[in-house]
């Protein structure tokens, strides 16, 4: 939980997305809200509501990036979803609570990967130990071993190959599956997962084959996973998910018909009555326990081009009281977007060639014309908003891109000419720039 004012929180903000204000306003407010909301006692803290969000707004303007911003800024578990995916055929309405199984297991990583900070230290110690036992077995005088373990402090022996067994974390064994018509079915599958590796000796692991250098990253997360309580780390996790989770449900505009009778119609309508009682507030059984969803913030968006937002069912829009408009971006924007933005485009070509030996450098005439092109695409094939910088970067930038390796030790500099060389003929060639740019 941040302790940022909303105004902190805009500033942050605006070191990644360009513009946008009222829906960078909006989403600070909703955070500080829930610092707010910490800090009452009792009834009343549990009486305060998050003020869930509609973002408004074309499409690659900022409404996912602004909303994972936050919740980075905040440490808080995130979760995107498109809200269409729930009107595929062979969903079924319950099938709407895996948004809530998915933050849960989010918040699982982030508040392992938190408390294995907390316990490095002791789990280094523990890795140097096994690394030590890699290199030389266990039954080794100890006087073989300090010598080997100042190599291996000296860094010595990094390079040399050695084999460890390390808990096997990936998804391996029986996937966990929903049962049809059976909500919270993967639970049940689960267990029995966990049952059959307990019966199965204990905790999976596997052998790998890494170099000194590189076990270490592998033995220390192996090693602070045992040393976690795996029980505080779900607590915490459950925690999180309640009271700090964000869900962001895009394309929600897609299902706003209430009309259509038929068909989709219907089920368009099913989603949003199957959403409902997540964003007013249910309780849904995870593999790690219940978890109460009423004060999980909601950031709703679409672009409501065709359907507006009192299309949406009543009650959903009286769970999205915060309506923010995000604005299409112009070319301005996306020359701020290209220089001013940290880790921009730019700065992460630069920093990609520099890697290779190659300075680039890219003039201001350069960067007109780049977000020029950009804004004459999007306007005559699709508007896709500042995705199009990035495939009018990257054709900018191909041939630099496979050369690099033969141009170590020089500088290119991209100027106006050079862009309009490489792209200049495509972007006004619409036929072609639909499959290229
Ligand atoms: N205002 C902005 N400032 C900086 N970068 C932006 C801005 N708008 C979009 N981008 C960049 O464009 C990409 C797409 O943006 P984003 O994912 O936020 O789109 P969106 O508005 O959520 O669209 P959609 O509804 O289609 O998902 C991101 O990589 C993001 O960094």
């Amino acid at each position: 939980m941040t302790t940022f004012s909303p105004r902190e929180i805009v500033s942050e903000l605006d070191r990644f997305i360009i513009g946008q204000k009222d829906a960078k306003r909006a989403v600070a407010i909703a955070l500080r809200n829930r610092w707010r909301r910490q800090q009452l006692e009792g009834q009343m803290r549990e009486e305060v509501m998050p003020k869930n969000i509609l973002m408004i707004g074309p499409t690659g303007v900022g409404k996912t990036e602004i909303s994972r911003r936050l919740a980075r800024l905040a440490g808080a578990p995130f979760v995107k979803v498109e809200a269409t995916k729930f009107t595929e055929v062979g969903y079924v309405g319950r099938d709407v609570e895996q948004i809530i199984r998915d933050l849960v297991e989010i918040a699982i990583g982030l508040v392992r990967e938190k408390m294995r900070e907390d316990v490095k230290a002791r789990a280094h110690i523990n890795a140097e130990e096994r690394v030590l036992e890699a290199l030389v077995g266990k039954t080794a005088s100890p006087a073989t071993r300090d010598s080997f373990r100042k190599k291996l402090r000296d860094g010595e022996l990094d390079d040399k190959e050695i084999e460890i067994e390390v808990a096997d974390t990936g998804t391996g064994g029986m996937p966990g599956f929903e049962i049809p018509g059976m909500p919270g079915g993967s639970v049940g599958v689960l267990n029995i997962n966990d049952m059959l590796s307990k019966a199965m000796g204990g905790k999976k692991t596997k052998a790998r084959k890494t170099t000194v250098k590189e076990s270490y990253t592998l033995l220390v997360n192996d090693e602070s996973d045992k040393l976690l309580d795996q029980d505080e780390v779900v607590r915490r996790a459950l925690d999180a998910t309640e009271n700090d989770g964000i869900v962001f449900l895009d394309e929600i505009d897609k299902i706003a018909s209430r009309e259509g009778g038929m068909g989709a119609g219907v089920s368009r309508e099913g989603v949003q009555r199957d959403l409902l009682p997540l964003i007013e507030g249910t309780t849904v059984a995870t593999k790690y326990g219940p978890l109460k969803t009423d004060h999980i913030l909601f950031i709703a968006s679409g672009a409501f081009h065709v359907s507006k937002p009192s299309d949406l069912l009543p009650e959903l829009q009286g769970r999205l009281p915060i309506r923010v408009e995000l604005r299409a971006l112009e070319k301005d924007d996306f020359v701020r977007i290209l220089t001013e933005t940290e880790a921009s485009l730019i700065k992460q070509y630069i920093a990609l060639m520099k890697t290779e030996g190659v300075d680039l450098t890219f003039t201001d005439d350069a960067i007109d014309s780049l977000a020029g092109i950009a804004v004459d695409l999007n306007a005559s094939v699709e508007n896709i908003g500042a995705r199009r910088l990035q495939t009018v970067m990257e054709r900018v930038l191909d041939e630099i891109s496979y050369d690099a390796p033969d141009r170590n030790g020089t500088s290119v500099t991209i100027d106006a000419a050079y862009v309009e060389k490489h792209v200049g003929d495509l972007s006004r060639n619409t036929d072609l720039s639909r499959f290229i740019l």
